[in-house]
């Protein structure tokens, strides 16, 4: 017993929730962990109650994730250093931009050995210049090895247990075939890769096309304009990880985290709903978040602005024209109506 590996979830949002019920399921027959799973909740009062109680009462996230029951060994904590205090496993979740305030406060009480892995898509803007991958900040801050865990997983689909896929990214080997276990599900299939660099920047990149899906989605253009956004897309993501991020294998972009997480996002996902709102209903990106997401967020407009302020300091803004189109847009540095415009003279076509 003293062997079996403790968990905490940090984050209980859409895709949270959804990643509580996978690992609170898997956990109860595998004797590698502890049947417990902390999970961190953002304490919030849904009409007079606690979240927190709750999800440790009724067994479901009702606000980000209703219609499906979280497993009873799932405990949700409100205070993010006690559930995570004696956690050998870190599973981090929540929208990007929470995540450094979060990293400070537990970054005097995780365990030494502890391990983490990142299922957060975007970047974080370093205070003299510069980007940092997500799971960076994650061992910068605490002092602990971070994997990442990226794919084509719609958060509600994946709780209805729906057949897909997702990619682990890892440089230490050694903790792969242990977060694979805890992970893998009938419905839920992993595939560890070492290029784990490339695995997070598809996660964090593809939600910038997302946001240029649906714009395209919001003019009117049918499905052969959407493929070329996602195929220009690709083509940009894939030159980001050559300009900045060397060792990339193009192999990568072929499993779930590359081309098969673009493809869903931009068909199905948030930043592409609210993007096609936005054209449709001339309303800021931000109003129609609070509107039409009740609490979610968008990672795609943030992580727009993030990589333009890298591009933009390089000078390299016109090399990736789709990237720095959707961050004016999203801006109102840009009339929206001259997306397809911007991808007309796409460096793809030179
Ligand atoms: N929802 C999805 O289908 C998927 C999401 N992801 C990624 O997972 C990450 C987390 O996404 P979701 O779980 O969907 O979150 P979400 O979009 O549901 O965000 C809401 C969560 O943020 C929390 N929150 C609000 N204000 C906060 C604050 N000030 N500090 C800390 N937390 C706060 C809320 O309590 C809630 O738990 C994102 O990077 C997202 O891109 C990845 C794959 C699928
Ligand atoms: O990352 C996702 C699917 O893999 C979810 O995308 P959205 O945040 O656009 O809903």
């Amino acid at each position: 017993m003293g062997d079996r590996k403790r968990v905490c979830i940090v984050g209980s949002g859409n895709w949270g929730s959804a990643i509580a019920k996978v690992l609170g399921t898997n956990v109860k027959t595998l004797d590698q962990f502890e049947t417990q799973i902390n999970m961190w909740v953002f304490e919030e009062d849904i009409n007079g109650r606690k979240l927190t109680e709750i999800i440790n009462t009724d067994h479901e996230n009702v606000k980000y994730l209703p219609g499906h029951k979280i497993p009873e060994n799932v405990i949700a904590i409100p205070d993010v250093v006690e559930a995570a205090k004696d956690a050998d496993i870190l599973v981090f979740v929540i929208p990007h931009q929470f995540l450094p305030k979060i990293c400070g406060q537990l970054k005097s009480s995780v365990k030494p050995t502890a391990v983490g892995i990142s299922l957060i898509k975007g970047f974080n803007m370093k205070e003299g210049g510069g980007i940092a991958l997500i799971s960076s900040v994650v061992e910068d801050t605490l002092h602990i090895p971070c994997a990442v865990l990226m794919g084509a997983n719609i958060a509600d689909e994946v709780a209805s247990e729906n057949y897909c896929e997702a990619t682990i990214g890892i440089k230490q080997k050694e903790h792969g075939t242990l977060l694979k276990k805890l992970f893998q599900a009938d419905y839920f299939r992993i595939v560890v890769c070492e290029d784990e660099d490339t695995v997070e920047i598809c996660g964090a990149l593809k939600n910038i096309v997302a946001v240029g899906a649906g714009f395209a989605d919001g003019l009117g253009y049918g499905d052969n304009t959407k493929a070329a956004v996602i195929r220009l897309g690709l083509m940009e993501m894939v030159k980001f990880c050559e300009a900045f991020y060397h060792g990339s294998s193009q192999s990568t972009f072929l499993e779930s985290c590359g081309v098969a997480d673009l493809v869903t996002t931009c068909y199905a996902g948030r930043n592409r709903k609210v993007a096609e709102a936005f054209v449709k209903s001339k309303k800021s990106i931000e109003e129609l978040e609070k509107e039409m997401l009740n609490g979610q967020k968008l990672q795609g407009p943030p992580t727009a602005e993030e990589v333009n302020f890298m591009l933009k300091s390089k000078g390299m803004e016109d090399r990736f024209p789709m990237f720095t189109a959707v961050h004016k847009i999203c801006k109102g540095q840009l009339p929206v109506e001259e997306f397809i415009n911007c991808l007309k003279n796409h460096p793809e076509h030179m």
